[in-house]
């Protein structure tokens, strides 16, 4: 039998939408700003699956001098601490020196520990008379909330203060400080007080590959994107990322044809509509939610490589560039249709 060969590439998807920022992305980024003042340090989550993609450039501009942890959330659906897994973690830590980068489960006390201990760490240097307050901000379902909810166990072994859920937006204000550290004084820790945020997504996805991760990564509401085209994105990737094993054997043979492997779901799993038809976009629902609870595989969505967070830099500001020609060339045209009297 001829061995399998998965795609290469995926095909340009010209039709996809390209944004989702929403307004409470923008006032929830705009309050951040105003609160800044008040603020020691920032946690910055980002998706473990999508180092690169979700890095949001709203960020680096608005928080842009101040000290920042890096924690990339859901590290157990992107990792089997694999030698190629360990070595993408040193790459990655290495773009985000001198600042320090960790790599959570939030379901881990011991990764829950490594954050409090730098926490305390850095309360006990800061010395403040007043405690030390975090601001946690992120790309919206990182796991921000999960993230705050777990420390607070950990640290002082108090219930959940934050919503949580499996799609974008469940946080829509910034709520108050939340306690996850007690007073210390032998340490100098006066309390670690945690800032939730809205989940801010970015202003424009450079490129529908870009958007169809962040929908797979659940940034996204399942809505935006027809799940027939994310299941065949994720085909595409599992296809990728286990060339020699079919991880989907209880389902279907190892193919590239998305209607194959769909249909076979229905058939397997009994999503069949009237008449025994299958339900393609239920299927695919099904496959992704799958993937997403780490039962189809387990990897990056990104490429990680040395020199690829410059070459993602470089091209923001390519972008950013050709924004705002744009947006110069929209004023211009406003202004031209305008009366004299009215441009003047
Ligand atoms: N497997 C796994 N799931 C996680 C982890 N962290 C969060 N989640 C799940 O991710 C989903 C989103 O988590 P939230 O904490 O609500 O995310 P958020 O960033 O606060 O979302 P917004 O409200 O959009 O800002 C939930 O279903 C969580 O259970 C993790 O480390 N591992």
């Amino acid at each position: 039998m001829a061995s399998f060969i998965p795609r290469s590439s995926f095909p340009a998807q010209l039709s996809l939408p390209r944004s989702y920022f929403l307004g409470h992305h923008a006032s929830g980024l705009a309050k951040m700003k105003t609160m800044l003042s008040s603020i020691d340090l920032i946690i910055e989550c980002r998706d473990y699956r999508v180092p690169l993609t979700s890095r949001n450039p709203l960020f680096e501009q608005s928080l842009a001098g101040r000290e920042r942890l890096i924690i990339y959330t859901k590290r157990d659906l992107g990792s089997k601490d694999r030698p190629s897994d360990k070595k993408k973690e040193e790459i990655v830590r290495s773009w985000h020196s001198p600042s320090t980068t960790l790599f959570t489960n939030h379901k881990s006390k011991k990764d829950m520990k490594a954050v409090l201990n730098f926490t305390k760490e850095f309360a006990s240097q800061s010395q403040s008379v007043i405690g030390s307050r975090i601001l946690v901000v992120g790309m919206p379902n990182v796991g921000k909330s999960s993230l705050l909810n777990a420390l607070r166990m950990e640290g002082v072994h108090r219930a959940k203060a934050a919503f949580t859920g499996a799609q974008p937006g469940i946080t829509r204000k910034i709520a108050s400080g939340v306690k996850i550290v007690d007073r210390d004084e032998e340490k100098g820790i006066e309390g670690v007080y945690l800032v939730d945020t809205p989940g801010v997504f970015v202003p424009y996805v450079p490129d529908a590959e870009s958007m169809l991760k962040l929908a797979l990564v659940g940034s996204v509401k399942d809505t935006i994107i027809s799940p027939v085209t994310l299941a065949d994105y994720l085909l595409f990737h599992i296809n990728k990322n286990y060339p020699g094993t079919n991880i989907y054997r209880e389902y279907c043979g190892q193919t590239n044809d998305i209607a194959e492997f769909l249909e076979s779901v229905c058939k397997k799993t009994g999503r069949l509509g009237k008449g025994g038809v299958p339900d393609l976009d239920a299927a695919a629902l099904w496959v992704i939610q799958r993937w997403r609870q780490g039962n189809l595989g387990t990897f990056i969505l990104d490429e990680v490589t040395e020199d690829a967070l410059e070459k993602k830099m470089m091209e923001e500001v390519a972008m950013s560039y050709s924004q705002a020609r744009k947006q110069k060339k929209e004023a211009q045209r406003a202004k031209a249709k305008l009366k004299p009297s009215e441009a003047a």
